[in-house]
């Protein structure tokens, strides 16, 4: 039942992707061989899918290998699909919670990019499951980073550490980590400037913190999320490429999925930034961030 109501919303979310996808799904419903046109068609549907080039050429590449001369079926999609399906499997899903000790997680993104918005879901959904949450308002850079952080942990009813803007992120982060020990919290989650002066300006900052969070709390931060604006498709790749060379993360947060027609995304991501999705943002409200699961979301562009 819960399952169902999941699978309803991220189809819901999903349903600007769905719309372009359908013309990957038309190909299979057309009475023809797996030839040279099929292919290309398949290729090009992929392709403006947002599926992304490296991640098409494999799929095109092995349709052709398994189906070259065979007549177009359920077959075909089923490979298809399962091909898609297991580009996605990721068996570090999730956060990995430590066993003693609060579990950090970093939230890094640039600015507009939902990283506050989804801070605030990631928070109410570890509370909802019964966690003790912290967060730390680390982005001093901007005054209404912490305070639009401060209004979403008084809606949600979790405890934020902050300081005046301009303040050091990494005496944020240190008094956020005593505090988390001091206080038994379960979850530490760490928000971090979106964009800086410079390129190595940004990359000292998230280091010191890094640096900081680790002395306080063995092996913290335990995760890193990148938070990307899934309406930018192709483009957030690049910057996730970019982001990642200056710190390095864990996982994925792609937000504004309901937004946009480019889920197709989440596949080229996998391919060449070689990061997990771990969370998708499917709306604008607290609950609207559904734990990145390949089969419901490679269910949710197949099936009516
Ligand atoms: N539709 C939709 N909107 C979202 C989603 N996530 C965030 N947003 C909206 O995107 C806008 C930017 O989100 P923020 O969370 O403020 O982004 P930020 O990265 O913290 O950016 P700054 O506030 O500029 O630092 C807000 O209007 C959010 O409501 C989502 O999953 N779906």
């Amino acid at each position: 039942m819960v399952l169902g109501r999941i699978f309803t919303k991220i189809k819901q979310g999903l349903t600007k992707t769905r719309n372009v996808f359908s013309g990957v799904l038309d190909l299979f419903t057309s009475n023809r061989r797996v030839d040279k046109a099929f292919l290309t068609q398949l290729e090009e549907q992929l392709y403006l899918a947002d599926v992304g080039v490296q991640a098409t050429a494999q799929i095109v590449d092995r349709v052709r290998q398994g189906f070259l001369d065979r007549e177009v079926g359920e077959d075909v999609k089923l490979f298809v699909r399962q091909q898609l399906r297991e580009m996605l499997i990721d068996p570090s899903a999730g956060i990995h919670h430590v066993e003693t000790g609060p579990t950090v997680v970093m939230i890094a993104g640039v600015n507009g990019s939902g990283k506050t918005t989804s801070i605030a879901k990631l928070a109410n959904r570890l509370k909802l499951d019964g966690k003790k949450v912290l967060v730390a308002a680390c982005d001093t850079f901007r005054a209404a980073a912490v305070e639009q952080l401060t209004v979403w942990c008084d809606r949600i009813g979790v405890d934020i550490v902050k300081q005046q803007q301009g303040s050091d992120p990494a005496a944020v982060a240190h008094d956020a980590c005593e505090r988390a020990k001091a206080r038994g919290y379960d979850i530490l989650i760490v928000d971090t400037a979106g964009r800086l002066h410079t390129q190595t300006h940004l990359m000292r900052e998230l280091e010191k913190i890094h640096r900081v969070v680790g002395k306080q709390i063995p092996g913290a931060p335990h995760e890193v999320f990148l938070v990307l604006d899934g309406t930018n498709g192709q483009n957030a790749i690049a910057q996730a490429e970019q982001f990642t060379k200056t710190v390095k993360c864990t996982g994925i947060i792609l937000t504004k999925l309901d937004g946009t027609a480019k889920g197709g995304a989440v596949f080229a991501i996998k391919q060449k930034v070689g990061l997990p999705v771990k969370y998708i943002g499917v709306g604008e409200q607290m609950d609207d961030l559904e734990p990145f699961d390949p089969d419901s979301f490679v269910a949710a562009l197949f099936e009516k």
